[in-house]
């Protein structure tokens, strides 16, 4: 049977270590929370971290491994450097600050740390290897571990890789201060579905790729070195039955009675989270001092409950948090507490759920206003335990449960004035209005729980994966031609190579007149040529001009502009196809400058029977929005005048119907004899054209990723031309 593989920095219990003692605890967090469900029903293995054991002995130790066996649990180790580097150093110290737009926590300088975090993503590719069967599913989890995906993806081609990421993917325009980005984005995408919790945590991730990568933005698929990668919204949750349960249970229910009566008749504000600084504790405390100095009555009738739960104290930032914390809430305590109580019962521990849940009981109002926040469970969970429909929940605009529980009372944390009377608002809202905002919130969250969450994501992934279509082709090639394919073409009694030549010879480059061939790839044409009966023929969209400034000298066809002039033999004359009229041209040149001058980067390239809009050196968010449009400018150009739009590689390109690299085919083949073999190469949508053309005996091979109607597949232009010299030796 088909087995899930979770795969996360933390495994779902953490063993301490202390004086001696040894204890396995569940793990805080919300990841851990929401992945408990997904684990115990898919019973596979969970891979992790387990915590610090170097200080256990042998006995313990071996305890402490039998024990998380039982919960198929797999544990990874990380040495303390490797804690202090790839956890506390690069994961909470770059990528944690920078993906919540927290740019001035951030420690880019200490290259060792994201040395570690690359080992580290290593050994854990190489655990998941240790412990894969054909079949598994590998689920990867969070930002420490965004390498992995295509670490495993090199070790097993062919394993169901998914990735979600349980923090906000930052902006474009954040992401790429990250010096590493090129690097994360290519693990990221060595997944076949990649998980956000929201549509906009996507969308920025989507166009970082087409910014920092040069993909085609497209939200729901990226087309990424020859596969399909798949991107979706999955908003993750919680257990809701389990919340309903503890909710109804009557030792908790006593503990909740037990905390309203301890605050003797006043109303409980509460807040729970790990004591980050993503949460927005201080702003939180800010806007209960502004309330307390705003509405004197309302002093004695209010206690603040804030549970903060102790979180990655190694790291500097959040020791000196927890300072500005404790500092903030002893200011407030002292100026507004009596010789009764204090306002704010600040508690810095973790809690058995059990106790947590009592508290979401006890509470008339529950505070969640992170500066950031991925998604936050607790807001779901409070939701899920108010059984009876009562509560107010004061909710941060920027946590990802924001686009959810709309029916909360929405905040933007950093206004301290708007918190502070959302606090009064919640204290003073009506049973009636409770009830309706908590009957519809509660609807959302148990609809949308946990099962829910993983059943969506787990589904997509069985889904996903496969090649994504080359422009205008429908099916993928065999791989690499065979050397029995070659050798059988070089003793093949005559031989014709159709070659592309952009793409196909040389890479693509931002600009066109960069991609200029080189001497080694004059030599190896001309090489090529001298064969005994070897025909050679490059077919290329460029314009006469830069086939004969380039490769005008050698004893070789070129064919311009799709195959519209073609020239036998250096000193021949270039041979239009047929007439054409060509009055539509500044109609349609007039058309694309538009184009060109509200797209920075994209240009035009003017050829006698064609007029190309390219747009691989322009924003990319701009420009593919922009080429949506430019059929609709051109659609009346279009018909009147016979032309077509085609669509390649970042370029879009208005020529006359009817003229495509097939075209040259007959006349072609009709220079050799019916024995001779065709190879032909190309990369494009252009080049479809021509493999349609040619024979099926022939040999046509794509050059890149994806679909094509070839029959075989070469990576890149460095691989094509190997085949090439492999041709003549
Ligand atoms: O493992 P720690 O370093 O102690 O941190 C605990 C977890 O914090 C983060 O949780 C995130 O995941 C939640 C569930 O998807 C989400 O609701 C929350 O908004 C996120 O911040 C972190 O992403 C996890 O990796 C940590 O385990
Ligand atoms: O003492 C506590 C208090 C809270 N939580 C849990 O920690 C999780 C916090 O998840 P959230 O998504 O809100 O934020 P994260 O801490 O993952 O950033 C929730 O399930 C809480 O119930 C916990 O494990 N121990």
């Amino acid at each position: 049977m088909s087995r899930l593989l979770i795969v996360s920095n933390r495994l779902p219990v953490t063993v301490h270590a202390d004086q001696g003692d040894v204890s396995v605890v569940p793990s805080a967090g919300g990841l851990v929370t929401a992945l408990r469900g997904p684990h115990e029903r898919h019973g596979g293995l969970w891979l992790g971290w387990p915590g610090d054991l170097a200080r256990l002995t042998e006995e313990q130790r071996r305890d402490v491994e039998d024990r998380l066996e039982q919960l198929g649990a797999v544990p990874v180790h990380l040495t303390s450097a490797e804690v202090s580097r790839y956890y506390d150093g690069f994961s909470n110290g770059v990528l944690w600050p920078l993906f919540h737009y927290l740019v001035e926590k951030l420690h880019l300088d200490a290259r060792h740390n994201w040395e570690s975090y690359r080992e580290v993503n290593e050994r854990f590719a190489e655990a998941i290897v240790a412990r894969y069967r054909p079949g598994d599913r590998v689920w990867i989890h969070d930002y420490q571990l965004t390498l992995v995906p295509a670490m495993l993806r090199r070790r097993i081609p062919d394993a169901r890789i998914g990735f979600f990421l349980h923090i906000p993917f930052p902006a474009a325009e954040v992401f790429r201060i990250l010096p590493w980005r090129e690097q994360v984005l290519r693990g990221m995408l060595g997944a076949d579905v990649v998980g956000f919790h929201t549509t906009a945590y996507r969308y920025h991730f989507v166009y970082s790729a087409a910014r920092v990568l040069g993909l085609d933005p497209d939200l729901e698929t990226l087309a990424y070195e020859g596969r399909r990668v798949r991107l979706g919204a999955y908003p993750v949750s919680i257990d809701v039955d389990e919340f309903v349960r503890l909710a109804r249970d009557e030792e908790v229910r006593a503990e909740a009675r037990r905390i309203r009566e301890s605050a003797r008749g006043r109303k409980i504000v509460l807040g729970v989270d790990r004591l980050d600084y993503t949460k927005g504790i201080p702003r939180r405390m800010l806007a209960i001092e502004r309330f307390l100095e705003r509405e004197p009555e309302l002093r004695s009738k209010v206690r603040f409950i804030q549970l903060a739960v102790p979180t990655r104290e190694n790291v500097d930032a959040y020791a000196e948090f927890r300072r500005v914390v404790n500092e903030l809430v002893g200011r407030i305590n002292g100026s507004y507490g009596t010789l009764d109580d204090v306002p704010i019962h600040f508690l810095h521990r973790s809690m058995p759920m059990a106790g947590v849940v009592a508290l979401y009981l006890a509470a008339d109002v529950m505070m969640v206003t992170p500066l950031r926040d991925g998604m936050n469970l607790v807001c779901k969970e409070y939701v899920a335990s108010r059984i009876d429909d009562t509560g107010a929940l004061v909710l941060s605009e920027f946590a990802g449960a924001a686009a959810e529980l709309i029916e909360a009372l929405l905040v933007n944390p950093h206004d301290i004035d708007a918190v502070a009377s959302t606090i009064q608002r919640a204290l003073v809202m009506s049973p009636s209005e409770q009830r309706v905002r908590m009957q519809a919130l509660r609807r959302r969250v148990v609809t949308h729980d946990a099962h829910r969450w993983s059943h969506r994501f787990l589904n997509d992934l069985e889904r996903a994966g496969g090649v994504p279509p080359a422009v205008g082709a429908a099916r993928r090639p065999e791989g690499a031609p065979q050397g029995s394919t070659i050798a059988s073409a070089r003793s093949a009694p005559s031989l014709i190579v159709m070659l592309d030549y952009d793409g196909t010879l040389v890479p693509l480059e931002a600009m066109p007149e960069l991609a200029q061939p080189g001497e080694a790839l004059v030599t190896e044409l001309r090489e090529l040529a001298a064969r005994p009966r070897t025909q050679v023929h490059v077919v290329s969209g460029r314009p006469r001009e830069d086939l004969e400034r380039w490769l005008g000298e050698l004893p070789i066809s070129l064919h311009a502009e799709h195959g519209f002039f073609s020239r036998a033999a250096p000193g021949e004359p270039w041979v239009a196809l047929r007439e054409a009229a060509l009055d539509w041209k500044p109609r349609v040149r007039d058309v694309l400058q538009g184009f060109v001058d509200r797209t920075a980067g994209s240009f035009i390239e003017e050829k006698m029977v064609s007029i190309a809009w390219h747009y691989r050196a322009a924003d990319p968010e701009l420009a593919s929005q922009t080429a949506r449009e430019v059929p609709l400018e051109l659609g009346e150009a279009l018909r009147e005048h016979d032309l077509e739009l085609i669509a390649g590689r970042k370029v879009l390109e208005v020529r006359l119907r009817g003229v495509n690299k097939g075209v040259i085919v007959p006349r072609v083949l009709a220079t050799m004899g019916p024995d001779a073999v065709v190879i032909a190469l190309g990369d494009d949508r252009t080049d479809e054209d021509l493999f349609a053309a040619l024979p099926p005996t022939a040999l046509t091979i794509h050059v890149g990723g994806g679909e094509s109607s070839a029959a075989f597949q070469l990576p890149d232009p460095a691989s094509a031309r190997r085949l090439l010299r492999a041709l003549v030796a």
